[in-house]
């Protein structure tokens, strides 16, 4: 693959001014455009940071003091920001945090940045129309951004980074605030997103094992672990104290193993144990 084509970390470290240590420390990754990155770890382990960084808003809206190399389409988020902002979508925790507030309506505040761009007003609303039926928000449109609930506010973040049909996705727990229902659908969405690389930080560890190409793991400010679900649940160290995916936890309990050896992480990969075992 091309270079240009994947996102590359190179032994990339961050401290955040002020701060004595550093909260990234070392972290070397890759992936390719088109995957979904499932970022897990504890609380306090650096997800954020690292999202920050892959946002850019390390260091060009937070200050702090950077090593190594961060590459996206050939592109450094670093010093490249605002090229490479055209490129991406991003929904940080706290999403009312994200609000313009300059719109009267939640369909306003999605055409915010389509407006800024000089895009037509008849493009503008088939895509709004388009995103709010993916996000659940059709009937919230008319609505102030201000009277949505916490999972709606997280919905309306999401729709006003995917309006602009971005090539790179960055969310940093984007479910967070959401009903069970809500964040299934979500998890469905994401995994029917087609051309977008998406980084995604959650703690659902079961809907990341479903969706993820790579998962990635943090532990003190360091990529412990990478590689596909399978990989890493079956490989990452009870120390690090992460919980394993449910298929993984009955299948470690039925001891059913899939044909390679390895413990299943999906139901689909569950009922192949099951189905190889009798
Ligand atoms: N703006 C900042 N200035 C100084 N230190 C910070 C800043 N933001 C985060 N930190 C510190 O950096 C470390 C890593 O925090 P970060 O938010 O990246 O972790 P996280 O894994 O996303 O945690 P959580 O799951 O709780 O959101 C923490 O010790 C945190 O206190």
């Amino acid at each position: 693959m091309d270079e240009d084509k994947r996102i590359t970390l190179d032994n990339l470290s961050v401290r955040y001014r002020g701060a004595e240590d550093a909260q990234l420390k070392n972290v070397s990754a890759t992936a390719s455009i088109g995957q979904i990155v499932g970022i897990i770890g504890n609380s306090h382990t650096g997800k954020s940071t690292l999202c920050r960084v892959l946002a850019g808003v390390i260091p060009n809206i937070i200050s702090a003091e950077i090593t190594g190399s961060c590459e996206v389409l050939g592109h450094s988020p670093v010093h490249e920001w605002p090229n490479f902002n055209s490129l991406t979508g991003v929904v940080l925790q706290n999403p009312a945090g994200q609000l313009s507030g300059l719109a009267d309506t939640v369909a306003d505040e999605m055409a915010f940045d389509l407006i800024n761009q000089g895009i037509s007003e008849d493009v503008i609303n088939k895509r709004v129309a388009n995103v709010a039926a993916q996000m659940g928000l059709t009937d919230q449109l008319v609505q102030t951004p201000e009277s949505l609930s916490g999972g709606q506010m997280q919905r309306l973040a999401i729709a006003t980074a995917i309006v602009t049909q971005p090539t790179i996705l960055i969310m940093d727990d984007p479910t967070s605030e959401m009903d069970p229902l809500g964040r299934q659908q979500f998890f469905h969405w994401l995994a029917n997103v087609q051309s977008t690389t998406v980084f995604i930080v959650s703690s659902e560890i079961d809907d990341l094992s479903e969706i993820a190409d790579r998962i990635w793991v943090m532990d003190d400010g360091q990529l412990v672990e990478q590689g596909t679900p399978q990989a890493v649940f079956n490989y990452l160290d009870a120390d690090r104290q992460i919980p394993k995916p449910t298929a993984y936890q009955l299948a470690a309990g039925m001891n059913w193993h899939l044909s390679n050896g390895a413990l299943p992480v999906t139901p689909s990969e569950l009922k192949e144990a099951y189905d190889g075992k009798n």
